[in-house]
């Protein structure tokens, strides 16, 4: 016979309990409102891409997540304790953060720096090297971080994020300054730390590229959010047209009246997700249809979509009083 676990059994899912949890968290400075009552929590292994116009306020959520500040209202707890109270400074070793702008002490060589950062997280030095070797910096390490060039600093600041193996790493815009390989490189080491556990929000202005790194994207616009859930979830509410490209049909596309309203180009339709499989099913009927290539929406489609919606909502909403007053 066999035995079930009072503690596993298969009729009560295990509830893994979120590594980062904003629970209506809002955050102003001097009374100004620069974030509103945001609501996350972000699983274990899950990679988080954080989207948002410049002042939208995705380095202050980064700040509110590290313990830097308290939410002015709200609640913000990660690895289930608020970041920052004393209970957290020991789960600190376990976060990894790069700042939006690196700068380290241009003195010391990029080894010494690394030395210093695994002395404060109390990491064996033995990492360093292999970091160094990671990041591509082993053939500099020796020299001092002033003459090093911008990209080489963003890979020192990875190097220094990636310290420890952290459980929870929040990178603010990490592909500035990198070259295509070294971004290519950078995205293999998101994917090697998520399949190792690591949590991960990532924050870029840089979309083309990211989406096939992140379960789920959140569009911050001017401290709320605007959307947030997978490609597939936020395809779902956008309901963009997909983008269908043929070839072979020679202006025979033109001629069928069944597919003609669908067309924004040549040998180029476009169709809403609902239409996709009948308007699919028609051109393959045809004969001399050679080749078919389907593009949904992408993420910088998505992230398009869900600004200019907010910005027609705030267009459309009727002013305060004072905002009604001419000068
Ligand atoms: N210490 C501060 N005092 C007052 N206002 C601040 C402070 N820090 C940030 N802000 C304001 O809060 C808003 C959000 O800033 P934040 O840096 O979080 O935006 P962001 O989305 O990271 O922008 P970017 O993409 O430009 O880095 C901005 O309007 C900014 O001017």
């Amino acid at each position: 016979m066999t035995q079930t676990s009072p503690m596993a059994s298969p009729m009560t899912p295990a509830i893994t309990p979120a590594i980062v949890s904003l629970k209506q968290a809002s955050k102003a400075y001097q009374g100004q409102q620069v974030l509103s009552q945001i609501d996350l929590d972000l699983a274990p292994g899950e990679v988080l891409g954080l989207f948002g116009h410049n002042g939208a306020g995705k380095t202050t959520m980064m700040k509110l997540i590290l313990g830097i500040m308290p939410p002015s209202q709200g609640k913000v707890e990660v690895f289930g304790v608020d970041p920052m109270s004393k209970q957290a400074w020991l789960g600190r070793r376990n976060i990894g953060y790069l700042p939006e702008n690196v700068s380290f002490y241009d003195e010391l060589t990029g080894k010494q720096v690394l030395n210093y950062f695994a002395r404060l997280k109390s990491v064996d030095k033995q990492s360093v090297l292999a970091l160094l070797e990671q990041v591509g910096l082993s053939h500099a390490m020796n020299r001092a971080v002033k003459t090093y060039s911008k990209g080489m600093k963003q890979r020192l600041g990875l190097a220094q994020a990636f310290l420890g193996e952290p459980k929870l790493l929040l990178l603010d815009e990490p592909t500035v300054g990198l070259d295509p390989i070294a971004t290519k490189e950078f995205y293999q080491s998101v994917d090697k730390l998520k399949s190792d556990g690591a949590s991960i929000i990532l924050c870029s202005h840089v979309l083309p590229g990211v989406e096939q790194h992140i379960d789920r994207a959140l569009i911050l616009g001017s401290g709320k959010v605007l959307a947030i859930g997978t490609l597939a979830e936020l395809r779902q509410q956008a309901n963009l047209p997909v983008a269908i490209r043929t070839q072979g049909l020679n202006g025979s596309l033109q001629q069928d009246a069944a597919l003609n309203g669908f067309m924004v180009g040549a040998d180029l339709l476009h169709v809403s997700e609902a239409q996709k499989m009948a308007v699919m099913r028609q051109l393959m009927s045809l004969e001399s249809l050679k080749d078919i290539q389907l593009e949904p929406a992408d993420l910088g489609c998505l992230y398009q979509h869900f600004l200019s919606q907010a910005a027609d909502k705030s267009a459309a909403k009727p002013h305060s009083a004072e905002e009604r007053v001419q000068p």
